[in-house]
């Protein structure tokens, strides 16, 4: 019968698909545990049933916590207790930047100093790799409810990382060449599928040709004008055309790893004047939330165990040489520039390091 049962890796993505659609989970460490709810997502009555026995808490990542002027006590995170009238709009107002500047009277906020912040940082996590604004409402509980996800915390851990495996591949001739071949990976814990563009026949005893590109909606598909993906996906897949290979990973890491809805987000307050990097930290993320390991286990997967690389961040650089992939070359992609995203390239050099 166990092999019914769900694993780890499916239990987070059961955890993840319940936090998109309002539904509390419980996450437990030991025996010690509690409801978690995405903040974003919780209905009123939702909200109102957690917080009603008033030892509820929202964490927020101190990213968002810094926008808010919060101590931090947890490091990374802060806890603030949430009262049992707590509206739906002051929630949303915590957690949402969107209404700063219009409404910027909020707080000041305490956050908690006693108790444990593990379970809240699990929370965050999975929250994250849900694509979901980065704040959770949690509130402790002695037993969990029946019907409701259960994650242990270890399974959360994010140095845990998905096991891919490739689903198939086929040819697809492109603009750039008819001789490509399209090959589809899927994660095993329910996450996204990513996806490589083989050009020729790399020769696998020499160098590949290689680049790591992170999904862009809007520049791949739409064309925008506000940052540089389109041309450079067109552009590293015609040079690999002409060298004859190369292996181009579109991976589906929008937004630098925060989804589509949360990058409209961080779009918005870019409207309001702020730029690429401080709208993710008012958002409550980091800089860049992606993890090129998932480029190296793609690489391995497909063979490929030296590349000369594509690309301007050193930081693929760095991660793809920690997982054991040797970039013999790192080739510089500047294409692209517009008058719309001038500024955008420019932060990216002087705050993220990329090389100009
Ligand atoms: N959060 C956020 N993501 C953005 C923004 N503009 C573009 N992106 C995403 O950034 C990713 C592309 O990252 P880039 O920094 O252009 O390129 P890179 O992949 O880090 O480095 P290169 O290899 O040199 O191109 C894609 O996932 C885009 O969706 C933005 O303003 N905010
Ligand atoms: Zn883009």
């Amino acid at each position: 019968m166990d092999a019914l049962f769900p694993s780890l890796p499916e239990l987070v993505s059961r955890a993840r698909a319940d936090l998109r659609i309002g539904l509390p989970i419980v996450v437990e460490d030991g025996q010690t545990r509690a409801l978690v709810a995405a903040a974003e997502a919780l209905s009123a009555p939702r909200l109102s049933a957690m917080v009603a026995h008033g030892t509820a808490e929202l964490a927020l990542t101190h990213r968002r916590a810094e926008t808010l002027k919060i101590r931090l006590y947890d490091g990374d995170l802060v806890r603030l207790p949430l009262s049992p009238d707590l509206r739906p709009a002051d929630l949303q107002a915590m957690i949402d930047p969107a209404g700063d500047l219009s409404t910027p009277m909020k707080g000041p906020f305490n956050a908690r100093r006693e108790g444990s912040a593990t379970l809240a940082r699990a929370g965050l996590a999975l929250a994250k790799s849900a694509r979901i604004l980065p704040a959770v409402v949690v509130r402790p509980v002695a037993q969990a409810p029946a019907m409701l996800t259960r994650v242990p915390i270890d399974a959360i851990a994010p140095q845990t990382p998905a096991r891919l495996a490739s689903v198939i591949n086929a040819r697809l001739p492109i603009a750039a060449t008819i001789d490509a071949r399209l090959h589809i990976f899927r994660p095993n814990d329910g996450g996204e599928e990513h996806y490589a563009v083989e050009i020729g026949r790399p020769d696998r005893s020499n160098p590949v040709l290689a680049r790591l590109h992170s999904a862009c909606f809007t520049g791949d598909v739409l064309g925008s004008l506000k940052c540089d993906c389109g041309p450079q996906l067109n552009t590293a897949l015609e040079a690999m055309a002409a060298a004859g290979s190369g292996i181009l990973l579109y991976l589906n890491q929008e937004g630098r790893g925060i989804g589509l809805a949360n990058k409209v987000r961080a779009y918005a307050l870019q409207d309001q004047g702020f730029d690429t990097v401080e709208a993710n930290h008012r958002l409550g993320f980091d800089d860049d939330e992606r993890d090129f390991g998932l480029g190296a286990a793609l690489l391995r997967e497909m063979d490929v165990g030296q590349v000369r690389l594509m690309t301007n961040n050193p930081r693929k650089v760095a991660q793809l040489q920690a997982e054991g992939i040797d970039v013999v070359e790192r080739v510089p992609l500047w294409v692209g520039e517009t008058r719309f995203n001038r500024d955008y390239l420019r932060i990216k050099s002087e705050k993220s390091g990329h090389i100009t």
